[in-house]
């Protein structure tokens, strides 16, 4: 690694002894990356403020996933498959890719590390196909996360493979009865927990005081999450990308989890970018790109004030 790089990245060892990755830019945002799921498990603005809700009972013990931040659910999303519920990519361990193949280059990211996932005899068994799945996590100018997946069939026996995919992100929210999601109303969606029967969503924008699980369809490539209590807005910018799930499991279901606090429900909203109802399909030698930016800007609207179009045009 070149000492100019090293000033932005750092491996070093996270809980239980599994090895992350440090990303610094030099703006003051930072993110941390296991190489066990290649899961991002932290992103913090530059006052050093936490932006994605990790449990307190997480385990970090393979072969149990990581309880927060942004899992990658990859063969599989759900239970839209035979195997696994999401699949095996996050909780497997990924290595840092020295050398990818190139990036379109963009000198003001700094921070970044590449990850590579290959499928070793194991995983062949129950999914069998070749494929290096590339994941890069960058940190933009304004502390933007950005994470680029590129997945490549590299089957020799000239057989395709199909795939569903989500980056599972866990936002850390003040209090989920004061959130809006804005970008979904009026669209189409399954749900998890009628199941997966397909209704449209009524109303302005999605708020919570129940349990939700519901996949939504071709929805815009930027969606909103604004914590009016922290006068805060995420913002999603996706691509490849064309579904979207929405998952809080509200206090019956945080209780039956053992890696989740059973108030932790109460912080923690999921708006996954995801490809899930059309399965991505790729030839041997082709390749698949999936893209989400994740920023954070500050929003002083009120509850009953706010103009949606506002949250979604910023830029
Ligand atoms: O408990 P996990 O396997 O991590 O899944 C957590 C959740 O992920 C997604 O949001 C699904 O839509 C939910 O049905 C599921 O409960």
């Amino acid at each position: 690694m070149s000492s100019e790089k090293s000033r932005y990245y750092e491996v070093c060892k996270g809980f239980n002894g599994l090895d992350k990755v440090l990303l610094r830019d030099p703006r003051g945002s930072s993110a941390e990356v296991y190489l066990y799921g290649g899961h991002v498990t932290s992103w913090k603005n530059d006052h050093g403020e936490e932006l994605l809700f990790l449990s307190s009972k997480a385990t970090f013990k393979p072969p149990k996933a990581i309880r927060g931040g942004i899992p990658i659910c990859f063969p599989q999303f759900s239970c839209h498959g035979n195997l696994d519920q999401h699949g095996f990519a996050r909780n497997r361990f990924w290595a840092i890719d020295d050398h990818p193949p190139p990036f379109p280059t963009n000198n003001s990211i700094k921070a970044f590390v590449d990850l590579i996932l290959k499928p070793s005899e194991e995983e062949m068994k129950i999914w069998p196909h070749s494929f290096e799945f590339r994941l890069r996590v960058a940190l933009g100018p304004g502390g933007d996360l950005m994470l680029t997946s590129r997945i490549r069939n590299t089957n020799t026996d000239g057989k395709p493979f199909s795939f569903t995919f989500a980056y599972h992100t866990y936002f850390s929210v003040s209090d989920i009865c004061e959130v809006r999601v804005e970008g979904l109303e009026t669209l189409d969606y399954l749900d998890n927990l009628q199941k997966k029967k397909r209704f449209t969503e009524q109303g302005d924008a999605l708020t919570f005081e129940s349990e939700v699980d519901k996949m939504y369809l071709s929805t815009p490539t930027k969606i909103a999450i604004i914590d009016h209590e922290k006068k805060r807005t995420y913002v999603l910018r996706k691509d490849g990308l064309p579904d979207a799930v929405v998952w809080n499991p509200w206090d019956k279901k945080a209780k039956a989890m053992t890696d989740f606090g059973d108030n932790e429900y109460k912080h923690m909203v999921c708006v996954e970018a995801a490809a899930i109802e059309k399965p991505i399909t790729l030839k041997p030698g082709e390749e698949w790109k999936g893209r989400l930016e994740l920023s954070i800007v500050s929003s002083s609207y009120c509850s009953g004030q706010l103009d949606p179009r506002r949250v979604l045009q910023c830029s």
